[in-house]
């Protein structure tokens, strides 16, 4: 069995022994785990060795957010990590995803590594639009996560992290050459949790997502092989590759 590649587990515990639990669980199952900042922060590149001496790809989002100049130099930092994809807020701005996009590029060739995919997060999945409009924006979150995405793809972004509520429309504005990373799953039945933009697997790739970040409806799951299995099965039936 190949594991499918378009679903990345989201590690989102804080010790080692954690980790290993849910990577033994899953084991050829899952071949793709994020690694976000609460583990990031406890463990450091220790996860990252592990999870790479396992085999697996390695989504470093750490959601870089800062001046062009700061963000480039931890991004180049982080390509040597040798991970597949990293994150920074689309809110940076065209210039600092611009830095970002080139330091990266320039330390992976440096290296004589693959470039990690840049993915530029948009509107994170737990704002709603009452929360939005209490931020004081006039336009629906939809527009603003499209708008976000073509600034991204402009700026040299590999893809974005969108809602699956939005993957449809990015995929419309942008075509179909970036990637559209969709957090937000929730297989029916399972608890929203703080997510409040959500879809089903089978939807949020119907809608042109390329990869669904899932954590707790798996690694919080009383059975976390069972609800990976299902997660699955629900992605091969709905037989949609992007
Ligand atoms: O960048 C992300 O991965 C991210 C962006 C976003 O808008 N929403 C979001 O939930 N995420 C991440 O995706 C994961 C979702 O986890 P669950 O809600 O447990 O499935 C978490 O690790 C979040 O940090």
């Amino acid at each position: 069995m190949q594991a499918d590649k378009r679903l990345i587990v989201a590690l989102d515990v804080n010790d080692m022994n954690k980790v290993c639990e849910i990577v033994e669980a899953l084991g050829e199952w899952v071949a793709f785990y994020k690694v976000g900042m609460e583990l990031y922060y406890s463990v450091g590149v220790t996860v990252i060795n592990y999870l790479k001496s396992m085999g697996k790809e390695v989504f470093l989002d750490l959601k870089l957010h800062d001046i062009p100049n700061t963000v480039a130099h931890a991004a180049g930092i982080l390509t040597g990590l040798g991970v597949s994809m990293l994150t920074l807020h689309t809110g940076g701005g065209p210039a600092m995803m611009r830095a970002a996009a080139m330091a990266v590029a320039e330390k992976a060739a440096e290296l004589g590594i693959p470039r990690p995919k840049l993915i530029g997060v948009t509107v994170l999945t737990s704002i709603n639009e009452n929360e939005w409009t209490a931020l004081g924006h006039k336009t629906p979150v939809a527009d603003q996560v499209v708008h976000l995405a073509k600034l991204a793809q402009g700026a040299g972004m590999d893809g974005v992290v969108a809602s699956p509520r939005e993957a449809a429309l990015i995929r419309r504005a942008c075509g179909d050459n970036l990637l559209v990373v969709t957090p937000g799953i929730r297989p029916v039945g399972a608890n929203q949790d703080d997510q409040n933009r959500i879809a089903t697997p089978a939807a949020a790739l119907a809608a042109g997502a390329t990869h669904l970040v899932i954590g707790r409806p798996i690694t919080a799951a009383p059975n976390i092989a069972e609800a990976a299995r299902k997660v699955i099965r629900e992605m091969a039936e709905s037989g949609l590759k992007f």
